[in-house]
């Protein structure tokens, strides 16, 4: 019941106003509805099917005026009383269904927004911890659950509502009848707690599946072509067919449950009505007024009884999605790193003389032993190139994300400066980076939007400026629209060297003033890497420059290398002098290439 209160409280912060209108017109709809119901009676009446004696009881009490009236007249006034109310009701129905639907969106549009906004701000650490598939399911699948559940809420209070007013009505028409309704109602709903309980046990299998086909689904696509390439097909389509196999069972076993209990109390209905009835007949010698109050009242309350377990038993099934949901939005709140997003106004930082990282440990997980970072000790002076080496999983990347603030260390601290890398600067630093991943995104438009994405007031000139110094200006001079070229998928249309340095060149084109390379060239031929490599040498004096290369070639020109191996610095020095260090690893690191090209 929690996630629903929460959600309720949330949804009442958002309608507010909006929310108490509605409900006035629920009211007012209930009783019109009550007070149609209570004209049947009269007309009834003057048909002559059955007579509503006069006298004390609360009927003929409610409509006692109507004697007053010759019978024709009264039959006409009633009628067109009874049409003003339905004209009536139906104009309200009609704006509360609109209310409500706005409600439902709006809120819906709220939450995505505001979930979308924290995750956006959400640090890199919440990144890492995550798959991404799951988030996604979240804020699609799982976010339409919720946005259906809002709307199976706002039906499951209108029914309340509805209910207590008739159940009003009911009383002053027959206390007894009522009262049996009543009870037949409670004592039915106590048996149907337990379809209450599956409905929730099967949300949850929902929500686990979808994650599972939208996880797997993901994979699939972003594995092609190991899948095409190793001839895959046939176990992945045996696993789409075992997971489209459990997602039908579901649907089977969410209808089963569904009509089952929906069969249950119409058939309590029957039961229960045709018990009554006989019960009138024959004990209590009831007259034929009487018999058409029960059938009456049994009609309308009954359905409004039934309508209620069914909003329940829809919510249950919801509430799973309303669980994940919050707890994305409390994990993201918790990790905001991120206060304000529009940053535009924050100055980017110019370093002058470094940045320092000092006793730095980091681990990937605390309840682990093992660091990925261990004690570093490093200075990367400013418009210089320093260059990380090591094997793999030696923590380079791990260096350099938390050069970056993605990451922050568990103990000792980044200076910038000399002043230390917290919040307070962070968007600073940010702005003042580019970044080149191992594996660049690039998205599905033109190399023209591509560029801009970074630094969208560039110029054209600025453009091909940046596109040659990445060396990529003579692959997009050949290209049919040039800079409006559309380049596909995730950049798929170009080849994996002239998508690094299409990325190389948009890192360029808001000329950083720290710019970090995660094995930018490996990707490129000789002739290229060696044009990177001698525009690299250009920007050397210009901008703060750290790179990670598995080619060491890259880095010959490097003021610094750092030799890294399992989280620790063990090497530090110029390119030549650690060439001539026999026995240190970079010696090795270098020999091993040597007798690769070889
Ligand atoms: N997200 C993560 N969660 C847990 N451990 C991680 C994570 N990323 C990296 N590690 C671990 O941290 C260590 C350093 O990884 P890192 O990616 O920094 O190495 P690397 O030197 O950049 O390797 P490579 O050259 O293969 O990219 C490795 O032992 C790795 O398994």
């Amino acid at each position: 019941m929690k996630p629903v209160l929460y959600f309720f409280k949330q949804l009442y912060a958002y309608s507010g106003k909006k929310l108490h209108i509605n409900l006035i017109g629920m009211v007012l709809i209930s009783f019109l509805d009550g007070i149609g119901l209570l004209l049947l009676i009269p007309v009834i009446s003057y048909s002559g099917i059955a007579n509503f004696e006069t006298g004390n009881s609360n009927i003929s009490k409610v409509f006692g005026f109507l004697q007053q009236i010759p019978t024709f007249g009264g039959l006409t006034i009633i009628l067109l009383m009874f049409l003003m109310i339905n004209i009536i009701q139906n104009l309200i129905t009609r704006y509360i269904t609109i209310e409500n639907v706005k409600i439902q969106h709006g809120f819906a549009r709220h939450l995505r927004l505001e979930i979308y906004r924290d995750l956006l701000c959400a640090n890199w650490d919440f990144y890492i911890k995550r798959r991404k598939s799951d988030l996604i399911n979240t804020i699609t699948a799982e976010l339409a659950r919720v946005s259906a559940g809002t709307n199976t809420f706002l039906q499951f209070i209108t029914g309340i509502i509805f209910t207590f007013i008739q159940i009003g009505i009911a009383l002053l028409l027959s206390p007894q009848i009522t009262m049996f309704v009543l009870l037949s109602g409670l004592v039915l709903s106590l048996f149907s707690r337990g379809f209450i309980k599956r409905s929730q046990k099967l949300g949850s299998r929902t929500s686990e599946i979808a994650q599972s086909f939208l996880a797997g689904i993901t994979d699939n696509f972003n594995g092609i072509k190991d899948i095409k390439s190793n001839t895959l097909e046939q176990s992945r389509m045996n696993w789409f067919r075992s997971i489209s196999q459990r997602m039908y069972n579901e649907q089977m076993e969410y209808i089963t449950i569904k009509t089952a209990s929906q069969f249950y109390y119409k058939m309590a209905s029957a039961v229960l009505i045709s018990i009554f009835i006989f019960l009138s007949v024959n004990l209590f010698n009831s007259q034929a007024a009487q018999l058409m109050l029960i059938i009456i009242i049994f009609t309308r309350l009954w359905p409004r009884v039934t309508g209620i377990q069914a909003s329940l038993e829809q919510i249950a099934t919801t509430v799973p999605a309303l669980k994940s949901v919050i707890k994305l939005i409390n994990e993201s709140k918790n990790a905001k790193e991120i206060y304000e997003l529009d940053y535009q106004t924050i100055q980017p930082i110019n370093i002058r003389d470094g940045i320092e990282c000092k006793n730095v440990f980091f681990r990937y997980n605390t309840n682990e032993n093992n660091y990925a970072l261990n004690g570093i000790n490093v200075f990367f002076p400013s418009n210089r190139m320093s260059a990380v080496v090591g094997k793999s999983g030696a923590g380079k990347s791990t260096l350099i994300d938390l050069l970056m603030g993605l990451n922050q260390p568990e103990k000792g601290e980044i200076l910038l400066d000399g002043v230390r890398l917290s919040k307070d600067n962070l968007l600073s630093l940010r702005r003042s980076v580019s970044y080149v991943p191992q594996d660049p995104f690039l998205f599905n438009t033109t190399i023209k939007e591509n560029l801009q994405l970074i630094y969208p007031d560039a110029t054209e000139d600025q453009m091909w400026e940046a596109l040659q110094f990445a060396a990529a200006d003579e692959f997009v001079r050949k290209l049919p629209q040039q800079l409006d070229t559309l380049i596909g998928d995730r950049g798929i249309r170009l080849s994996g060297g002239e998508r690094q340095r299409l990325v190389l060149a948009r890192a360029v084109l808001r000329k950083p003033s720290i710019l970090v390379l995660d094995e930018a060239t490996s990707s490129l031929d000789t002739e290229n890497e060696a044009k990177i490599q001698e525009a690299l040498e250009r920007l050397k004096g210009r901008m703060t420059i750290v790179v990670i290369a598995h080619r060491l070639s890259t880095i010959r020109n490097a003021d610094q290398v750092i030799v890294l191996d399992k989280g620790e610095i063990i090497q530090i020095g110029e390119f030549g002098h650690l060439a001539r260090e026999k026995s240190g690893m970079f010696r090795n690191l270098l020999g091993k290439q040597m007798e690769a090209v070889l």
